[in-house]
């Protein structure tokens, strides 16, 4: 199935994890609270009340985790930082606990000679700027400069792989317009506004990384997946169409220098972004990587029943994972060849790639995850496919490490090759975590 020799000797084999989905501490340190406390807070917005308060306690335990990460023969490691605790009411006071914690953590894992990757913001804005309307409000662009420039200017000695934002499209669309994730907002013009001034200030930070240091690579993570048409009609390739540029290319394009997909917002152009003058030229500003996460695709038929006028149906599977995804690893192939053809990025990472299934512990610490395992290997034939044909992709990130706090779903989803039995706080390596470390250290001591 697998050639290993396919990959690049300059490959990176990691795994991915978020700040609020692992390391807990929320009230410790000095750190601010967020808008996912805040969300998770809030009765019925979370499975069985679930949240971030102590999670994976790997504000405690990472010098144990990493140990393990290190055992795992893993060579890279892509983590978030919480601007709470770096700006605990979002601008102006600094905690230099919050610095300090990541001072160490770094320290931590370059000890290992594991390779850090850091996104600036991965959801968890603090509760302060959202008072003052979060993301909806332009403001909020010239704090995050102020947050990038604070944290950069703290680890850009020993942090050298930079990722703006995760996901934009979930911390807009699912947290502004479906109101799902935090701040449970639900009004798709706002949603698309976020999306603007999200990408607004990642053009702004990309300045900011390569002014402390042009050798810094610094890119952005979007969540891509085909949008195929449910059948052959006019009406159903359009709105697949449709679902692309509002899912894939809302953010591709303006991000390579194309401004935003007129497909959409000619149809919905009640929905368009406010855009001022200067405000594309930033977006665009060129970067050294695209991050992608990737996990299923869609599948879109025509509807009258909204805007948009297009609906979801239910892929034919037949493999979903717990999440009721789509198992679809031709999928990651699809989107990787259609983003090096449409926009050719210098180097592209997998920075997320995983899936979630029930998971037992048995009684001497094992985790059978068969399907896990299966899945990584066809969407790592999917990137060794993809590489042949000349995609430069150089790096693959599962999502995640650990077991962790997976947003609405608290933690009932379970994503990591680590099994985190949270009474205890104990971790057992899942069997796929076991084929993942064997495959790492196979490709590494192959190169
Ligand atoms: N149409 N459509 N498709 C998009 C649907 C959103 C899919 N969920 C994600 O991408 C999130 C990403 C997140 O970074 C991580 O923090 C989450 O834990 C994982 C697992 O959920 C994934």
């Amino acid at each position: 199935m697998l050639d290993l020799n396919v990959f690049p000797r300059t490959f990176k084999w990691g795994t991915a994890t978020a700040a609020y989905q692992i390391e807990g501490a929320a009230h410790e340190d000095g750190r601010g609270i967020s808008i996912w406390d805040v969300f998770s807070y809030t009765p019925g917005n979370v499975k069985k009340g679930d949240s971030g308060d102590v999670a994976c306690d790997h504000y405690h335990r990472y010098a144990e985790d990493f140990r393990l990460m290190k055992d795992l023969g893993m060579n890279s490691y892509r983590l978030s930082i919480a601007w709470p605790r770096i700006l605990p009411k979002g601008r102006g006071e600094v905690n230099e606990k919050g610095l300090a914690f990541y001072d160490h953590l770094i320290d931590e894992l370059l000890k290992h000679g594991i390779e850090p990757f850091v996104t600036l913001y991965h959801w968890d804005l603090p509760q302060a700027l959202q008072q003052l309307g979060g993301w909806a409000n332009r403001d909020t662009v010239d704090a995050f400069e102020e947050y990038t420039r604070i944290v950069v200017n703290r680890l850009g000695d020993r942090v050298k792989n930079w990722i703006t934002h995760n996901e934009p499209w979930c911390a807009a669309f699912l947290g502004h317009g479906a109101g799902v994730h935090a701040p449970g907002l639900k009004d798709v013009g706002v949603s698309m506004q976020v999306a603007h001034h999200l990408l607004l200030s990642h053009g702004k930070a990309v300045r900011i990384i390569k002014e402390h240091n042009p050798e810094h690579k610094v890119g952005i993570t979007l969540i891509l997946g085909p949008s195929h048409a449910a059948s052959e009609s006019a009406e159903d390739q359009a709105a697949a169409a449709r679902h692309d540029a509002f899912l894939n290319t809302i953010y591709l394009d303006p991000l390579y220098g194309r401004g935003y997909p007129k497909v959409l917002f000619d149809h919905v152009p009640q929905f368009a972004p406010k855009v001022q003058e200067g405000d594309l030229e930033i977006i665009a500003t060129p970067t050294d990587f695209l991050g992608i996460n990737y996990y299923q695709r869609s599948i879109l038929k025509h509807t009258e029943e909204n805007p948009f006028n297009f609906e979801g149906v239910r892929p034919p599977g037949p493999e979903f994972t717990f999440f009721d995804w789509e198992v679809y690893p031709q999928g990651l192939y699809e989107v990787l060849t259609r983003v090096q053809q449409d926009y050719a990025p210098k180097e592209i990472f997998i920075t997320e790639n995983g899936a979630t299934f029930e998971d037992t512990l048995t009684e001497d610490g094992q985790v059978h995850d068969e399907q896990r395992r299966f899945y990584i290997e066809r969407h790592l034939k999917a990137v060794q496919d993809a590489i042949s044909e000349g995609v430069p992709v150089n790096g693959y990130f599962a999502w995640s490490f650990l077991d962790n706090f997976e947003w609405a779903e608290g933690f009932e989803k379970r994503f990591g090759l680590v099994y985190v039995d949270y009474p205890t706080q104990n971790r057992y390596v899942k069997d796929s975590g076991k084929w993942y470390s064997k495959l790492v250290k196979a490709a590494l001591g192959a190169v």
